[in-house]
């Protein structure tokens, strides 16, 4: 075993031959209030699972205990896969929304978190908010979330989708971000039956990017997830724009909701990061999500041979650092650069229990979430969780 001194904070921690560090994983897009599900109800595509199973479930969060079980666990759990970094949906209402971001606080999480907006469901009509009541409360969560001065969780403002929201609510999240100088996160372009709606229902918008364009929600602070079925006018205006795309192969699978070209996003210099999306991914599990990106590649590849695959580095890449780019958090974390925060994870590739089968001294093989034996983000020792 050989000594190494990783930083101030975390004084000296000696690895074995079979350990490295890398690192820590950031999830660009997981909604943390339908943990519950996950795994389950993948039987529909998006717009009838929404309906089915998301709204019906969501609109429990204004019990406060339902909110603490499912939030507690879904950041321990997504802290012992390695998410460092997390950008969360919650739901409508604050103060659930206000919870996660102190759970997230509490157990060392660099989060950003997101009171969802939406004043449009015809579906389920209790879980929808007024215009006025979307826009007041968002105020509410954004001021009392920055006084509580968590050092690594803040708010981000997060109309669900064009569908759910009326042009008005955009217009007032749009100002309520430039005003604040916020993030943005929404979806976009996920499914071809959703894009067809968002003609419907903004008949006036050239297309659905132009939606989020014109509402100024579209901003270098903008994270949107999947954009499967975007044109490459849309992705130019994204690269114009700065906002990124947070690329969710699980769900886009499990929903069969279409497969990102992430080469085509890469061609257009459009900031990309991986997301789990939980629940219309089944599992919150960042490794995970790199191993489904690596499929969607070769899915791609398997209907047009030239399709270059994507390799195991760049999915890392997109992984850790793309996602901190894609989050405008790339000052603070993503890599071991000098001046960054050290957010990572300790790697034990013989780890007890383990996955993997070492023969010889051969090279690494495809590990999981018990190869990672540590956690730290900022400094801070947050796995194995103590308390
Ligand atoms: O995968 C998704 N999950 C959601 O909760 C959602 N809401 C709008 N669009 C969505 N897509
Ligand atoms: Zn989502």
């Amino acid at each position: 075993a050989k000594g190494v001194c990783v930083c101030s904070c975390v004084s000296q921690v000696l690895i074995s031959k079979r350990e490295f560090f890398m690192p820590g994983l950031v999830d660009t897009h997981i909604h943390a209030s339908q943990y519950s599900y996950a795994g389950t109800a993948l039987d529909m595509p998006l717009l009838q699972w929404l309906n089915a199973y998301t709204f019906p479930v969501e609109s429990c969060f204004k019990d406060l205990e339902f909110a603490r079980k499912v939030y507690t666990q879904i950041v321990r759990r997504t802290l012992r896969n390695g998410t460092t970094t997390a950008c969360y949906f919650a739901t409508i209402h604050t103060e659930a929304s206000l919870l996660l971001g102190q759970i997230a606080n509490d157990f060392g999480q660099r989060a950003l978190v997101g009171k969802v907006c939406m004043d449009r469901n015809d579906c389920v009509k209790h879980y929808k908010e007024t215009l006025q009541d979307s826009q007041d409360e968002t105020c509410r969560f954004i001021k009392e979330l920055l006084e509580k001065k968590y050092p690594l969780v803040k708010p981000v403002v997060t109309p669900r989708f064009a569908p759910s929201c009326t042009g008005a609510l955009l217009e007032q999240l749009g100002e309520i971000a430039k005003n604040n100088n916020l993030h943005i996160q929404s979806h976009i372009s996920e499914t071809h039956e959703e894009v067809k709606l968002v003609k419907e229902l903004f008949p006036e918008s050239e297309s659905y990017t132009d939606v989020y364009r014109k509402h100024n929600l579209l901003t270098d602070k903008t994270v949107m997830a999947h954009g499967c079925h975007l044109s490459d006018e849309e992705l130019a205006l994204f690269r114009e724009t700065g906002a990124s795309l947070s690329h969710c192969p699980n769900s886009n699978f499990s929903l069969c909701s279409g497969v990102l070209n992430v080469r085509n996003v890469l061609k257009h210099k459009v900031k990309l990061g991986l997301g789990t999306d939980v629940a219309g991914g089944y599992s919150a599990s960042m490794l995970d999500a790199v191993r489904r990106a690596l499929d969607a590649s070769k899915v791609l590849t398997i209907q047009d041979p030239k399709y270059k695959t994507l390799s195991f580095e760049e999915v890392f890449r997109i992984a850790t650092l793309g996602g901190s780019q894609a989050l405008s958090l790339d000052d603070q974390t993503g890599n071991f650069e000098v001046g960054k925060d050290f957010d990572a994870l300790r790697i034990n590739v013989a780890a007890e229990g383990g996955p993997i089968d070492l023969i010889q001294d051969e090279e690494p093989k495809v590990g999981d979430d018990r190869n990672i034996v540590e956690v730290f983000v900022a400094g801070r020792r947050v796995v194995p969780i103590t308390e």
